[in-house]
């Protein structure tokens, strides 16, 4: 089922119906005409829920649709910033205290954030890109107010030689077999290229639980805390506030909330629209090869199958499955499931 809730919004219905919305008279246009609306991305999502795949699907279709195929594109991954850092792998932290994931090390991991974040707003500013994806998993409210309030920052100041409008894309994974599958694959990136396969998991597994602990939903409260301007995002208030997901790879309710005043730019509503019917349609376009994956994968027939008689692939196939099984038992799931979605923007009915 698709769903988009739309808050009341002058030109919005022309708008999904094809025509420009900057028909509409009773819309003005923005103050200083001149200057070019840029966007960025703001990903929120616990680790491995796909986030990064999901940033790429979204660049490479923005690429190819008409509306948005001019728009440049650039991803910035604070995991990437960290592992840049290090000269070394990532070590398998053996006390809290070496443990980056930790709460009591997030101060450490929050500066790699701001590293990618000042960098994917500089590009739009220096007009290296229009739209910046930044991707972390942005889990906390204060990281969320920090990335807020940077932008209303950047704004407001008189040197900016864009406006940064920031559209938020939730990423949500909490199917079972896509949970074990995006974890086992995990193991093989590049912080655990050094390491065994078990570790590699068990690892990623503790990575997750430290997360659990700090992870805090996007509310709709919270939505409406910058939509409405108090505080941290006043720009919202005239500029429009939007916000996507995509769940289980498009097999969840989409739960897009878009609400254009009567200020959005034209850029704004020209790709608000096309990440709108991205994510309306990510499943049909994106989701099912990878939902055909993680089924054959966790097919023990089809590992029987595939293997033929190579009996160590076969055993070392059905080692993973027997593993992933164990460590990501149904309670973790149904935890990880209640802390991503009690509470959110994705299960309030209100708005979905
Ligand atoms: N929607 C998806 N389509 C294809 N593969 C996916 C999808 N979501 C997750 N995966 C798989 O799971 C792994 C982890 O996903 P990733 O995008 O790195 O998560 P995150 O960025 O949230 O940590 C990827 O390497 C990919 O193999
Ligand atoms: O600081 P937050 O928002 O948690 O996000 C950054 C972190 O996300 C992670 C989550 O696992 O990204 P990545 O998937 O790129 O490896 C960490 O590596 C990275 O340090």
């Amino acid at each position: 089922m698709c769903n988009t809730t739309i808050l009341p919004i002058p030109g919005y219905a022309k708008a999904l119906m094809g025509l420009s919305a900057s028909t509409n008279s009773s819309r003005s246009r923005p103050t200083s005409a001149s200057i070019p609306h840029k966007h960025v991305v703001i990903l929120i999502g616990l680790p491995a829920s796909g986030k990064s795949t999901v940033a790429e699907h979204l660049t490479r279709f923005l690429a190819i649709d008409n509306r948005t195929n001019t728009i440049r594109c650039r991803i910035f991954n604070a995991g990437d910033y960290r592992r840049m850092a290090s000269k070394t792998t990532m070590a398998i932290p053996s006390s809290s205290k070496d443990d980056l994931f930790s709460p009591r090390n997030s101060k450490k991991k929050d500066r790699f954030a701001r590293l990618a974040f000042t960098d994917a707003l500089r590009a739009l500013d220096e007009d290296i890109c229009d739209l910046s994806v930044f991707d972390a998993t942005n889990s906390t409210v204060e990281r969320r107010e920090y990335l807020f309030r940077e932008i209303e920052t950047f704004n407001a100041a008189a040197h900016s030689r864009c406006i940064i409008r920031p559209l938020v894309l939730h990423v949500t994974c909490t199917d079972k077999h896509m949970v074990r599958f995006n974890i086992h694959r995990k193991a093989y990136n590049s912080d655990y290229a050094d390491k065994v396969y078990d570790l590699s998991v068990k690892d990623f597994v503790h990575r997750l639980q430290q997360y659990q602990t700090q992870y805090v939903p996007y509310t709709v409260s919270e939505y409406y805390r910058y939509a409405n301007g108090k505080q941290v995002a006043r720009a919202q208030q005239t500029y429009g506030s939007f916000y996507f997901h995509v769940g289980n790879a498009g097999l969840s309710p989409q739960c897009n909330i878009l609400n254009f005043t009567p200020r959005v730019s034209d850029e704004t509503t020209t790709l608000v629209k096309t990440i709108a019917f991205f994510t309306m349609h990510y499943r049909e376009m994106y989701g099912k090869p990878y939902i055909s994956t993680v089924n054959a994968f966790f097919s023990v027939q089809r590992t029987l199958k595939n293997n033929g008689l190579n009996l160590g692939k076969t055993k070392e196939k059905l080692h993973h499955l027997v593993l992933l099984r164990k460590v990501i038992d149904a309670s973790f799931v149904r935890s990880m499931d209640d802390l991503v979605n009690s509470g959110s923007i994705t299960y309030s009915r209100k708005n979905c």
